[in-house]
């Protein structure tokens, strides 16, 4: 892992301010402009290469020292104790560190929940970064990023962004130009998919050829938005369209709106997105698409300094 590279580019990629109390930080949700799966692993995890990309979508996150450890929570989908990343992410360095501190956590829910926007991965981040501010710890990135990769698989990418390829389980970060500045139409189910279903039933299912990531990559240094939009691959979208057809339909309707360059299931879905080229043409499609009924908001792509 190239992890020193990113030493200098730590706090930044977090929008990380502070003023007396309380500490409050943006966590900032993903999609996958390219996600090609391999083969399991011995260990249950599949080899993937990936191209991750920051949404400006995000959870708030409110942090203050505290005698013992709370977690607040406003939504009713998340766990409000163990099993929420939050929680989960300060046990760990609570744990490693033998930190005999507290903290009160605030988590503001933004990002939908289960929908292949990686709303806990980034949530767990930001607590990491957050955390090892508030406790004083010094950690530095490349011990950051090992925690991370211990809470999940997509947990790394979050200390770092806005976009980045990922390689082994998802733990191996190199980082990429910034993709350009792009509208995004999100829909989302009302359900949410578990990643180790979409996972399990990829496995099920014959495998395609692996797609070729130079287009995207090339795309993305050159920053062409259409040539992006028109790399859009993921490996795991057959297996979320066979397990609930709802979601290829959604697909079709974003796709044949106007002013959506490409459509692609977020990672292990159900979350749609529709690239366009800016984030008021993004507006323009999501509110024609609610107007007949359908889950859709718009976003925009995160850049290096926003
Ligand atoms: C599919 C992706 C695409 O970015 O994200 P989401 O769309 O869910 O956000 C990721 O690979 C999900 O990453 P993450 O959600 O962190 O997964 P983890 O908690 O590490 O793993 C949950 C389960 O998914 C499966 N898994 C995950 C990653 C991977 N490379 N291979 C796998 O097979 C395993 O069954 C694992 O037990
Ligand atoms: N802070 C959190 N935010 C979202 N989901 C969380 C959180 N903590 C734990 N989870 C659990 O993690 C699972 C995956 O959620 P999420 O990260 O939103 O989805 P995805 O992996 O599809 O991007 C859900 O089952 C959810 O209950």
């Amino acid at each position: 892992m190239r992890a020193v590279q990113f030493i200098s580019q730590a706090a930044g990629r977090l929008r990380l301010q502070w003023g007396d109390y309380p500490m409050r930080l943006s966590a900032y949700a993903k999609i996958n402009l390219v996600l090609a799966v391999g083969g399991l692993r011995p260990d249950g995890y599949h080899e993937v290469e990936t191209v991750l990309q920051q949404l400006e979508l995000h959870d708030r996150l409110e942090l203050r020292q505290a005698e013992q450890f709370t977690l607040y929570t406003d939504s009713a989908e998340v766990p409000h104790g163990p099993g929420n990343l939050v929680w989960e992410a300060a046990a760990l360095l609570r744990e490693r560190f033998r930190c005999p501190f507290g903290a009160d956590i605030r988590l503001y829910k933004s990002i939908p929940v289960a929908a292949g926007l990686g709303g806990g991965s980034a949530d767990a981040a930001a607590t990491l970064v957050g955390l090892n501010e508030l406790w004083n710890l010094n950690l530095d990135l490349e011990t950051l990023l090992g925690l991370a990769a211990e809470l999940g698989s997509d947990v790394p990418f979050f200390l770092v962004g806005p976009t980045a390829l990922a390689r082994g389980r998802g733990e191996i970060l190199a980082p990429l130009p910034p993709a350009p500045e792009m509208g995004v139409v999100l829909v989302t189910p009302a359900f949410g998919v578990r990643a180790a279903e979409a996972y399990a039933h990829f496995d099920r299912l014959p495998g395609g050829a692996p797609p070729d990531l130079t287009p995207v990559l090339r795309a993305l240094a050159e920053k062409d938005r259409y040539a992006v939009a028109q790399g859009l691959f993921n490996g795991l979208e057959a297996a979320v369209f066979d397990l609930y057809p709802e979601v290829r339909a959604l697909k079709k309707e974003l796709g044949k709106e106007e002013g959506v360059l490409g459509a692609l299931v977020s990672g292990s879905g159900p979350t749609v997105f529709g690239l366009t080229a800016d984030v008021e043409q993004a507006e323009v499609v999501a509110a024609r698409l609610r107007s007949r009924g359908l889950p859709a908001r718009a976003t925009k792509t995160r850049g290096p300094s926003s």
